[in-house]
């Protein structure tokens, strides 16, 4: 694919988008049904390449699945009889499935190897391979990255945990992994972090206790096959989000949007921004959702800080957009995990936002922002995804209030987690 012109300054956005489904819900959607008895039927699941890799990878162990309209009818198959697949496991671009699978096969009596893509392969392994191996499971590994291959494994010990990196991914890659233990598992989690895989057994009938911080994981593999329906992405929606609050006149209403509070630090922080939301039809099934109005308004610097970053830590890149065009200067710490996402975000962002004459500097753990920066550009200039799907959405949105011209490189990430942003930007832009 050739550079893509972006849209920049001058239209307004207007309308009504339906967000497509929650990328981490569907992962787990697909890995809980694909080990329950009987047939789930997921609604609103996410068709992204993120989540083909999860379907992908279950399909070699012998799960079937079949599409009934635009749901996804999962044949589970209970983990004692998965079969050995012929083939390495390719995660390609997807944290998330090759952690959360590593933990839901760690107990599987044959080997396995996990392989990605090149960013994947730069992205560490060690927290999730670490509480494993504690727990019986040997791994072959070449500096913890991938590939990794898991070896046989007949038996797995309960352990005690805290978790030394606030991350959604290694707390359920050990739940998953625990269910399958022989003695109890307690997960002790000092920052908390998205609950979904938590409260995705709870639909297929296991229960995991939280007590404070602490999470008790009682062994028990028995999964009743449910129907699940997938909120909208909330990340997916920050990109509205925002550029409905940069771009002048602008009033975009998101359908159906998971507002899960391990979630909502996006909105906290806009509102600390000096932003004000309208939701609507709320109600939950399994987790929140909710219809969110939002229009242009003024924003302000705000601080961020280690608390904050994981109910918003895939959002950051949109975080920093928002704050180059505050009234003031914002700071951001505590959110060094950004170094070891798709990209490295602390450097993508601020080398592709500054492209644009946007005032960022790079910390070892997060940003210095200086507000109040109009976006322009002298000459016809290249931004680049660097193959990262957040980055080259968040830049596509900068490009909206852009003076100039500018195009995108490797614009084709945005099927890692949304395919059709393009089309709703289109569909949105009046
Ligand atoms: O559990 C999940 O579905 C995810 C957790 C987060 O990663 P970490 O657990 O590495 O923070 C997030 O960045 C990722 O996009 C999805
Ligand atoms: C970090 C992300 O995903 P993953 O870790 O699953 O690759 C993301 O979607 O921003």
């Amino acid at each position: 694919m050739g550079n893509l012109k972006l849209q920049t300054m001058g239209r307004h956005l207007r309308g009504t988008l339906i967000m497509p489904g929650d990328k981490s819900i569907s992962h787990r959607a697909v890995m809980l049904g694909s080990i329950a008895s009987g047939d789930t039927r997921i609604h609103n699941l996410l068709d992204s390449q993120d989540v083909n890799s999860t379907i992908t990878a279950m399909s070699n162990l012998g799960v079937t699945f079949e599409y009934d309209g635009a749901d996804l009818i999962v044949h589970g198959k209970s983990l004692a009889t998965l079969t050995e697949p012929k083939q390495v496991l390719n995660m390609e671009n997807s944290g998330t499935s090759a952690r959360l699978l590593m933990g839901l096969l760690a107990k599987q009596p044959f080997t396995l190897t996990f392989r990605g893509d090149s960013s994947l392969s730069k992205r560490p392994f060690a927290r999730v391979i670490k509480p494993l191996m504690a727990m019986g499971v040997s791994f072959v590994t070449k500096n913890d990255r991938l590939p990794v291959t898991k070896l046989a494994t007949k038996k797995l010990k309960g352990i005690s945990y805290e978790l030394p990196v606030a991350s959604a991914q290694v707390k359920s890659a050990i739940i998953l992994a625990a269910l399958q233990a022989d003695e109890t598992t307690t997960i002790i989690e000092p920052i908390p972090t998205r609950d979904h895989t938590e409260r995705m057994l709870a639909s297929f009938g296991i229960s995991v206790k939280r007590v404070e911080n602490r999470m008790i994981v009682e062994p028990q593999t028995h999964l009743i096959a449910t129907t699940i329906q997938v909120p909208g992405d909330i990340s997916s929606a920050a990109y509205w989000l925002i550029a409905a609050l940069l771009v002048p006149d602008s009033d975009l209403t998101l359908k159906q949007v998971g507002v899960n509070p391990t979630r909502t630090g996006i909105i906290s922080i806009l509102t600390r921004m000096g932003a004000s939301f309208e939701f609507a039809a709320e109600q939950t099934i399994g987790e929140p959702i909710a219809d969110i109005r939002v229009q242009s308004q003024t924003l302000h610097g705000t601080t961020v800080t280690a608390t904050d970053v994981p109910t918003m830590i895939d959002e950051m890149p949109l975080i920093v957009l928002a704050a180059t065009q505050a009234k003031g200067d914002t700071l951001i710490t505590g959110a060094s995990e950004l170094h070891v996402k798709e990209s490295d975000r602390i450097a993508t962002v601020t080398t592709q936002l500054n492209k644009l004459g946007a005032h960022i500097e790079a910390k070892e753990d997060g940003f210095y922002v200086h507000g109040d920066t109009p976006l322009h550009v002298t000459k016809p200039t290249v931004i680049d995804s660097c193959g990262d799907h957040r980055v080259g959405m968040m830049l596509a949105i900068a490009a909206l209030i852009t003076t100039g011209e500018v195009s995108l490189a490797r614009a084709d990430a945005v099927n890692i987690s949304y395919p059709k942003f393009f089309k709703d930007l289109d569909e949105v832009l009046s």
